[in-house]
C-alpha cells in the first residue's frame, strides 16, 4: 500500500499570498501560506470568519491569482477556471431555466462530449447523488439539499481531479446535512476523489477529512494542521457515523482552542 507521505501531489501553494484592492486599499487577505494536496486526500479547512478560507479556495479554483507565491496544479501553475477543478458553494447556483438533468448535461455538453455517453454520464451521477427519478424536475420544485445534490451531480459529471466545496452543508438542515455529509463520504470513496472543503463546523471537519486545516484570523495563515483517520474508520467499522474516542475528543479540544485564542485576541 502506498503510503499518504507517497501519495502524489495533487496541488502545490507555496509561499502564497494575497492581496484584496490597490494602493491606500489594500487588504492582506492570506500570508504565507505553505500547502499540498495529496491525489484522494479528504482536506477540510477551519478558521474564524474572514480568516481567508474561499480567498485560498478561489486560488486554488482559479478564479484569481496570487499576488505572490504559486499556486500550482500537477507541477503547472493554476492560470484559470478549468473543468478539472469543480466547485460548489453554499449556495447551488444552478440554471434556473433548465431541468434538474439538463444542468448536470450542461459541463459534459460544453466538453463536446457524445450525446450516448452524456445520457450515461448523467444517469450515473444521477443516481449516484441519489436523484434518479428526478431528472424533468424544474430545479424550483426541489429542497435546498436536493438543489446541492444537482449542484454536486453536475461537477461529477465533469470527473474533476479536485473537487473544491465552500460551505456546502452551511444552509441546510440538520438531519439534511448529515445526510449530505454521509453522500459526500461515500463519493468520495468510490470515486477515489480529491476534495477541499471549507467549513465552520469542527465536528463536519473531523467526520470527513483526512486531514484538517486550521488558519489563524486574518492575514490567514495555517497554524496547524491534523492528520486524523476517523471518516476512514467509518468504512472499516461500518458504521453510519463516527465512533467518538478520547483521540476525537482532544483533536477537538485542541482545534476549539487555537480557534477561541484566534477570536479572543
Ligand atoms: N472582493 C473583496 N475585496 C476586498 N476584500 C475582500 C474581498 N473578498 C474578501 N475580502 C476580505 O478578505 C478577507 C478574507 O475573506 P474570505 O471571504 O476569504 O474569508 P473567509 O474565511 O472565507 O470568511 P467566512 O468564513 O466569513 O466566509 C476578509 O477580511 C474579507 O473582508
Amino acid at each position: 500500500m502506498v503510503s499518504e507521505k507517497e501519495q502524489e501531489v495533487l496541488i502545490d501553494i507555496q509561499n502564497l499570498k494575497f492581496e484584496y484592492g490597490t494602493n491606500v486599499n489594500k487588504i492582506l487577505a492570506l500570508d504565507n501560506i505553505n500547502l499540498q494536496l495529496r491525489k484522494g486526500e479528504f482536506l477540510c479547512v477551519l478558521g474564524p470568519s474572514g480568516c481567508g478560507k474561499s480567498t485560498l479556495l478561489k486560488l486554488i479554483a482559479g478564479y484569481m491569482k496570487p499576488t505572490s507565491g504559486v499556486c500550482l496544479m500537477e507541477g503547472k501553475p493554476i492560470t484559470g477556471p478549468d473543468w478539472n477543478r469543480g466547485v460548489v458553494f453554499q449556495s447551488p447556483t444552478l440554471y434556473p431555466w433548465m431541468n434538474v438533468r439538463e444542468n448536470v448535461e450542461f459541463g459534459p455538453k460544453m466538453r463536446g462530449v457524445s450525446s450516448k455517453e452524456i445520457e450515461q454520464i448523467t444517469t450515473h451521477f444521477l443516481e449516484q447523488v441519489k436523484l434518479n427519478g428526478f431528472g424533468d424536475k424544474a430545479t424550483f420544485e426541489l429542497s435546498g439539499g436536493m438543489k446541492q445534490r444537482v449542484a454536486l451531480a453536475r461537477v461529477l459529471a465533469n470527473y474533476p481531479e479536485m473537487i473544491l466545496m465552500d460551505e456546502p452543508f452551511g444552509a441546510l438542515d440538520a438531519l439534511t446535512r448529515g445526510n449530505m455529509q454521509t453522500l459526500i463520504r461515500d463519493i468520495w470513496k468510490e470515486n477515489n476523489s480529491t476534495i477541499f472543503l471549507i467549513t465552520h463546523d469542527i465536528d463536519e471537519a473531523l467526520s470527513l477529512g483526512t486531514r484538517v486545516v486550521v488558519m489563524s484570523k486574518r492575514p490567514g495563515k495555517i497554524l496547524k494542521e491534523f492528520n486524523i483517520n476517523f471518516t476512514n474508520e467509518i468504512f472499516n467499522n461500518k458504521t453510519k457515523h463516527v465512533m467518538y474516542n478520547q483521540e476525537y475528543f482532544d483533536i477537538k479540544n485542541e482545534i476549539l482552542d487555537i480557534i477561541n485564542n484566534q477570536t479572543e485576541e
